[in-house]
């Protein structure tokens, strides 16, 4: 059982309207949105598209539905664009998370990243970096977390199909480049899977380093067809890769285990983009938030 004390569950807005796949669930609006996460019993968000970008505006919206922002994702370019760059825009960032009362920014390296691009096979096209891009990437988000720390925030790096750190083996050269009191690791189930990586294995091993969680699902025979049609990242989302806890091919109660053995505190975020024309967002989020329940206490 976790402690409801130290683990709060989030939801992300990507189940309703995917900001990667604007044609996902264009239809459904920010109200609505938030509105059904705080019905289906989450008290935090990540931060889409369509959340109003006035940090005041937005808080009044949230603070309605009993929802608090916990993280919103950052796309570095700290190996491809001098680190000025990325520096000037994650201020920007930072700033705005440290408004809405943000602890955490998740930072994903996006030089030569092919996440987005959709005819782009993600199992066998993706970017692999040099040793002096490793350094740049290492060294930059030491700097990021610096900033971060400066308003008391803390930096945790997400893992990502289509990026230089996808696999269990890149995760690790990362945690062992970065000092980790400053970069901490964003755990995401449904990655690690796609990537063939055992994810119990990734969690025991970096279970230290892990600030944040992004609960994620996904289903073994859309995945057996990625494969097989050598699909990229984004065909894969739309083909219904992803789904939320307890709906696809992860067993997820080892992985809360170890966890709740370490003492893990900070935000459980369900994370499961696929088709809201295909998976209703209201009806998986109840559905998801049902299994968390039955599988952790919370
Ligand atoms: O955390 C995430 C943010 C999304 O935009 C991304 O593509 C998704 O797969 C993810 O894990
Ligand atoms: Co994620």
């Amino acid at each position: 059982m976790l402690n409801k004390d130290k683990v709060k569950l989030g939801i992300a807005p990507i189940a309703w309207t995917n900001d990667d796949l604007p044609e996902l669930g264009g239809e459904n609006t920010f109200e609505q949105c938030v509105s059904e996460m705080a019905l289906a019993g989450f008290t935090g968000s990540e931060v889409g598209n369509k959340y109003p970008k006035d940090p005041v505006e937005l808080k009044k919206a949230l603070d309605l539905r009993g929802i608090q922002i916990c993280n919103a994702w950052f796309s570095s370019f700290l190996t491809t664009k001098p680190l000025q760059e990325t520096v000037d825009e994650f201020i920007k960032h930072r700033d705005f998370l440290h408004a809405m009362g943000a602890k955490m920014i998740g930072v994903a390296e996006q030089g030569h990243s092919i996440q987005g691009m959709m005819d782009v096979p993600v199992l066998t096209q993706k970017p692999v970096f040099t040793e002096e891009e490793w350094e740049k990437l290492a060294r930059g988000l030491e700097e990021l977390a610096k900033l971060a720390d400066e308003k008391g925030m803390l930096v945790s790096y997400h893992h990502h199909m289509g990026t230089g750190v996808q696999t269990l083996e890149e995760v690790d050269k990362l945690m062992e480049m970065t000092d980790p009191k400053l970069v901490h690791l964003l755990f995401d189930s449904g990655h690690f899977t796609f990537s063939g990586e055992n994810p119990e294995e990734a969690l025991r091993k970096h279970v230290n380093r892990v600030k944040h969680v992004h609960l994620k699902d996904v289903r073994k025979e859309v995945l057996d067809k990625v494969k097989a049609e050598n699909l990229s990242f984004l065909q894969a989302v739309k083909a219904g890769a992803f789904t939320v806890p307890g709906d696809g091919m992860i067993d997820f109660e080892p992985l809360f285990k170890i966890l709740h053995e370490n003492n893990y505190e900070g935000w459980f975020v369900v994370e499961a983009e696929q088709d809201p024309a295909k998976a209703n967002p209201l009806e998986y989020a109840m559905k998801a938030r049902k299994y968390i329940a039955e599988k952790t206490g919370l």
